[in-house]
């Protein structure tokens, strides 16, 4: 009964809609199929992007028109099988999994990634079914560049560090803002009457007081006035400085970003860990913060028996080995953690980790850990629970270990 259950066509539906989520949205290093479609999309993304580009120029566009058909004509077929299928896996992610389906594709749809999806098929569907000139579609057929942002971990880093520091970074904005328009009136005030046709008005005035703000100084329109002189090279001085603060945010952020992750911490990383597998939407998304992501080499040792705890480790890919004080060997695959017990006890490692191939680690610092016990009382009794049971067997005599196999979290 079970296993006709487990074949009849709604089961295999279900399957074939998870893989597809596996493929098109979680990065599982060794996944061949796709990594094969990732690398399939990307090709197409850089061919059609290049085709819109020279399509402009009237030559190429005269000599190889049907080249440039039939590469619009079959990116956008990719592009829209790639969106149908994403919107039909969406039911899969594990921010909408509790959601109705129609409910979770609508979420997607509105994404910014889900958005960008649509802008890059909509211009091939308005240009041959919309009997119209659609020229501004050209820019939304380049647009489709922006596709490539899911495929670049550097570029969601960069959105992360723009994203922590958007209050400085709207402080810049304001501050930025008001300067132009005080330059800008006191410009007016000591120009107007010997330029009235550049400055004249205040909005005039703004022109010049954007472009001198910028460092740009295009030198239409130059005061000519000492005291409007003057103004402009203190303007210009202002600029300098003021342009220097959002990009030394933003990169001190985005270095900090970097440093801290050697891989974004996604969704489906998190999915796999079974000890997190109750946290609501917004609960996820807060431990993700908490996170940071380590890969560890082959042989690397991770945590040596006897050194003072800091963190504790959840394995989100590989498998590494554990090496007790009896010199017994177990291992630990993706989805377990370990590193808990030094920071439970506030005592030495208990044992030595190595990594046994590549593995993608989620590292939380010990405050970290604690909040969330803190925070999640469920959380905290099983990590508990494992820790004392892993204790108990770590201590205990020597030839126990390999008979009670360590339980999986
Ligand atoms: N017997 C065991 N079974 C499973 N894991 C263990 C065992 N002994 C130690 N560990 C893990 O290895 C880790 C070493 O560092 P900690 O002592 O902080 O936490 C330890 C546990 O997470």
């Amino acid at each position: 009964m079970r296993a006709l259950r487990r074949h009849s066509p709604k089961a295999r539906l279900a399957r074939a809609r998870h893989r597809a989520y596996e493929i098109l949205e979680q990065a599982v290093p060794g996944d061949r199929l796709a990594s094969a479609a990732h690398a399939f999309i990307i090709a197409w993304i850089v061919a059609s992007v290049a085709s819109v580009v020279l399509e402009s120029v009237p030559r190429l566009r005269a000599g190889y028109e049907p080249i440039f058909v039939a590469v619009e004509f079959c990116s956008a077929l990719v592009f829209t099988v790639e969106y149908a299928l994403r919107l039909w896996a969406s039911a899969e992610h594990p921010a909408l999994r509790h959601l109705p389906h129609w409910r979770a594709r609508l979420r997607h749809a509105l994404t910014p990634a889900g958005v960008i999806d649509l802008l890059a098929i909509l211009p091939f569907y308005l240009a041959y079914f919309v009997a119209a000139d659609f020229r501004v579609l050209v820019v939304f057929r380049l647009l489709r560049f922006l596709k490539l942002m899911r495929y670049s971990p550097g570029m969601r880093s960069l959105t992360e560090a723009i994203y922590a520091e958007r209050r400085a970074l709207a402080a810049c904005l304001v501050i930025l803002g008001s300067l132009v328009i005080t330059t800008a009136a006191v410009m007016h005030l000591a120009e107007a009457d010997a330029q009235p046709d550049k400055f004249g008005t205040i909005p005039d005035a703004m022109w010049w007081a954007v472009i001198t703000l910028a460092t740009v100084g295009y030198g239409d329109v130059v005061p000519i006035t000492p005291l409007g002189k003057l103004i402009a090279a203190v303007t210009a001085l202002m600029g300098l400085v003021m342009l220097a603060l959002p990009v030394g945010i933003v990169a001190t952020a985005f270095a900090e970003v970097i440093h801290r992750r050697e891989f974004v911490v996604t969704w489906g990383m998190i999915a796999r860990v079974p000890l997190f597998s109750d946290l609501s939407a917004e609960e996820v998304a807060a431990v993700m913060r908490l996170l940071r992501s380590k890969t560890a080499q082959p042989g690397e040792v991770i945590v040596s028996r006897g050194e003072v705890g800091h963190s504790m480790y959840f394995i989100a890919g590989g498998q590494v080995e554990i090496e007790t004080q009896h010199g017994k060997r177990h291992l630990l695959g993706e989805g377990q953690f370990f590193g808990e017990i030094a920071i439970l006890r506030n005592a030495r490692r208990t044992a030595t980790i190595r990594a046994v191939v590549r593995s993608q680690l989620l590292v939380l610092d010990a405050a970290d850990l604690r909040k969330l016990m803190d925070n999640r009382p469920d959380i905290a009794a099983r990590i508990r629970q494992i820790a004392s049971d892993r204790a108990a067997q770590a201590e205990a005599a020597p030839g126990n270990l390999s008979e009670h196999p360590f339980h999986d979290v």
